[in-house]
């Protein structure tokens, strides 16, 4: 319509005149109206540009852009801050008995952060978790953890280790003198499935961890969860701690072993005191459900059948399985025997105190034993179904030497598989029933 107004009006009465103008002014017209419709879809390319760069870019090998992308993330979901939140931090965190700790507790809501955390809070140390609540196994369990620490003033945080905000303002409300790191991806098969989760947890999200424990001052001593996997394609029995770690079977394992190093580097740069716990293969009450013995004793109940492993020449594939008490009391010896990091405010300004332990049970049990141990504990047969070991990640044994442990800190493990299986049925057909229907 205004086009054909607009042709009208200059309809050329001196048609010189106009014939130089009408032809000017309809290219000027048109320049003006192909000039912003280029205007608006450059604009709408620069504005995706922009977004594309900022939400959707992967994170740089820089570890500061890291943690200002994560925390750029953080924002979008942030659920954490105020002056209610910060009294119940400070709380929880609040040393209740004389040369108690305050301590942060990644992983609080999973299985040995759960056991470590009580354990703790028992003794009168302050305890604040921190935990993600994936889903990498059901996370009503989790949820019902978190009850349970709940219930002894326990807060959790929830929040990712990979949340550089988050953590700088833990810090900021409380002194934490320890941090217990057990936050991770746990599992050795997931790992074929989902391998950035490990990338994200294991690695980037100890990196962000030590980032801002190596800043704060004073700096805490850390100790975390590597593992038994670290030892790998190992023939050599019992595992050492002297033993070679450079033939990881998973990619799991591989993370854990990165962790070591990494630890390495911030206590050998910032003076951080690092301990590193080898577990190994820990089971219990309110364990993690994608471990073998749990989700055996799932299937036995409900009759279905369950895939039992064996190696070449149906060889044995054994654990040393390891009861959570035990391990409790290996991670509060650690905690207990750290030393003070030495840096501050980034700096380090003495040698600090770097350590690595097996935490495990030193006498290996084969799977099949444990299924025939379930089967009495449950008093129903299991339906075998005996397969080669796969080729995803699982070694065929572990056996934990842990002579350096019981040195340092009096580690001394006391409940065999079939009494620590015991208690974990227990456990189990209360919490879930007798199974049979239960379907988690
Ligand atoms: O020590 C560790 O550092 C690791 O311990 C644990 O790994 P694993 O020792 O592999 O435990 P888990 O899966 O319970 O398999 C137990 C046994 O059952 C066999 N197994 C397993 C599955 C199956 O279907 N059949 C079977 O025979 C299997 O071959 C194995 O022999 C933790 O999960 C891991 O997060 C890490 O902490």
């Amino acid at each position: 319509m205004k086009l054909s107004h607009m042709d009208n009006i200059n309809t050329p009465s001196t048609p010189g005149k106009f014939k130089m103008e009408k032809p000017n002014y309809n290219h000027r017209f048109r320049w003006h109206y192909s000039y912003l419709a280029k205007l608006t879809f450059w604009s709408f390319v620069f504005m995706g540009l922009i977004f594309i760069f900022f939400f959707k870019s992967p994170p740089t090998s820089n570890p500061s852009s890291i943690s200002s992308d994560l925390s750029r993330r953080s924002l979008k979901t942030r659920s954490w801050g105020g002056p209610d939140w910060e009294k119940r931090v400070k709380s929880s965190s609040k040393i209740r008995s004389k040369s108690g700790f305050s301590v942060l507790v990644t992983g609080a809501a999973g299985f040995v952060g759960t056991h470590v955390s009580a354990a703790l809070k028992r003794r009168g140390d302050g305890v604040l978790g921190l935990d993600n609540f994936n889903d990498y196994y059901d996370p009503a369990l989790k949820r019902a953890r978190q009850s349970l620490l709940e219930r002894s003033g326990i807060f959790i945080v929830e929040g990712d280790i990979n949340d550089a905000a988050l953590l700088k303002k833990l810090f900021e409300v409380v002194h934490f003198t320890h941090v217990m790191h057990l936050a991770a991806q746990a599992g050795v098969r997931y790992a074929m499935q989902n391998p950035n989760s490990y990338i994200h947890s294991n690695i980037a999200g100890f990196v962000n961890l030590l980032e801002i424990c190596k800043n704060v001052n004073p700096q805490p001593a850390i100790v975390w969860a590597s593992s038994s996997s670290v030892y790998g394609l190992n023939t050599k029995v019992p595992f050492s701690e002297k033993d070679r770690t450079d033939q990881p079977a998973s990619l799991y394992a591989a993370t854990k072993k990165a962790g070591e190093e990494i630890a390495h580097t911030y206590n050998h740069i910032y003076g951080l005191s690092l301990t590193g716990l080898r577990f190994f293969t820990v089971y219990g009450p309110w364990g993690r459900p994608d471990m073998a013995y749990f989700f055996f004793t799932k299937d036995i109940l409900k009759g279905k059948s369950i895939p039992v492993f064996e190696s070449a020449n149906h060889g044995t594939v054994a654990r040393d399985f390891t009861y959570i008490d035990d391990v409790v009391k290996g991670c509060l010896g650690a905690l207990d025997t750290a030393e003070k990091s030495t840096g501050s405010g980034g700096k380090k300004r003495g040698a600090a105190q770097l350590r690595v332990f097996n935490l495990g049970n030193t006498s290996p049990v084969p799977v099949s034993d444990l299924v025939s141990i379930l089967e009495k504990l449950l008093k129903v047969k299991a339906k075998r179904r005996t397969m080669k070991l796969p080729r995803n990640g699982d070694v065929p044994f572990t056996h934990a030497n842990i002579s350096l442990a019981q040195r340092e800190f009096g580690y001394k493990p006391t409940t065999d598989l079939h009494t620590g299986l015991k208690k974990f049925v227990r456990w189990y057909v209360s919490y879930y029933g007798s199974g049979k229907k239960s379907d988690h």
